[in-house]
């Protein structure tokens, strides 16, 4: 039996006067899957979220989120989304729980469910200890997930994150990462947005590349990088403009050249790197690693993901 999607788009478009930000795309996001949009900046992915969160209307194509049309059941689908913004918009003039709950208010659920929820997100977003105090002084990664938890006031089917660890150091984005696995885990269906290639990796079962407001492939982590790159990849390191790719060009399948760097996509790295040091290759630094997202962003569009 197949189960409807929570989100399908055909030909789904964005304008912006003449400029198309989204330029027809199609997806279909499953029920308790994660979803990733990953791409650089401009690319298109926060316009397509806000088209699916039912904030911003299409310019064309079909958007169904939930089984309705946005453009008729905004409201209703919107009771049943989280929307995780860019910007974190708490309210710093409350304290971390007031936020929550005065949150819950505007769902009309009820005084005593609202601070029973509260506090059942405040242990979830590990900020129990904090529960008292104001927002302002909280550190990046905690007003993240006071945003996450307060997006969770209304157990939604389906939780809209854009660029959910921009701006977070390692620690925190850990963290973080952890709490929507274990949301994942609860049966919650996730869609992220993002331009960090390991995030993608650490959260998505699938997701779509997206560049230039169009989906340039689709499909897991690990299929997109069988599908475009190769097993390892042999990093050598250069000054600035002394990299000649010409006496390791047959050393892979392919050779990609970078401001600083020659990337050889190759299926045995240790190989490839002892085959160039025969040749008289003398790069200052070399580093064998396995292929990523980013590799596959780079043979796709041949650019790096974060310039
Ligand atoms: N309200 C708007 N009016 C005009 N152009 C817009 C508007 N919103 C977005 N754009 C343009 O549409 C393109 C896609 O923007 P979008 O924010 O969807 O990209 P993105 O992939 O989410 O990147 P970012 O991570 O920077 O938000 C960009 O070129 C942007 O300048």
């Amino acid at each position: 039996m197949s189960v409807d999607p929570l989100v399908l788009a055909e030909g789904l478009t964005k304008r912006f006067g003449d400029f198309e930000a989204v330029a027809g795309i199609d997806l279909d996001v499953r029920k308790g899957e994660a979803f990733g949009f990953l791409g650089p900046n401009g690319a298109g992915k926060s316009s397509t979220m806000r088209m699916i969160a039912c904030v911003s209307p299409r310019s064309g194509g079909e958007l169904r989120v939930l089984g309705m049309d946005p453009t008729v059941d905004g409201p209703k689908i919107r009771a049943h989304l989280g929307v995780v913004p860019q910007q974190d918009n708490l309210d710093n003039e409350l304290t971390v729980r007031q936020n929550l709950q005065v949150y819950g208010r505007y769902f009309g659920l009820s005084r005593k469910h609202v601070r029973d929820k509260a506090t059942e997100l405040l242990e979830f977003a590990q900020l129990t200890d904090r529960a008292g105090d104001e927002v302002e002084p909280l550190s990046g990664g905690m007003k993240r997930r006071l945003t996450i938890a307060r997006s969770l006031v209304n157990d939604p089917e389906l939780l809209l994150l854009d660029e959910p660890t921009t701006g977070l150091d390692p620690q925190a984005r850990h963290l973080l990462w952890d709490r929507l696995f274990r949301l994942k885990q609860q049966g919650v269906t996730l869609i992220v947005t993002t331009h960090y290639m390991d995030e993608a990796e650490q959260l998505c079962d699938r997701l779509v590349v997206m560049d230039k407001g169009r989906i340039a492939a689709a499909g897991s982590p690990g299929e997109l990088i069988d599908r475009y790159s190769t097993k390892e990849v042999l990093e050598l390191r250069f000054p600035p403009g002394m990299q000649d790719p010409e006496p390791v060009r047959d050393l892979g399948e392919r050779v990609e050249v970078l401001p600083d760097r020659i990337l050889v996509y190759t299926t045995d790295g240790e190989a490839s790197l002892a085959a160039a040091h025969a040749r008289g290759v003398t790069p200052v630094s070399s580093l064998v690693r396995r292929s990523t997202l980013e590799d596959v962003f780079l043979r796709l569009t041949g650019r790096t993901l974060v310039d």
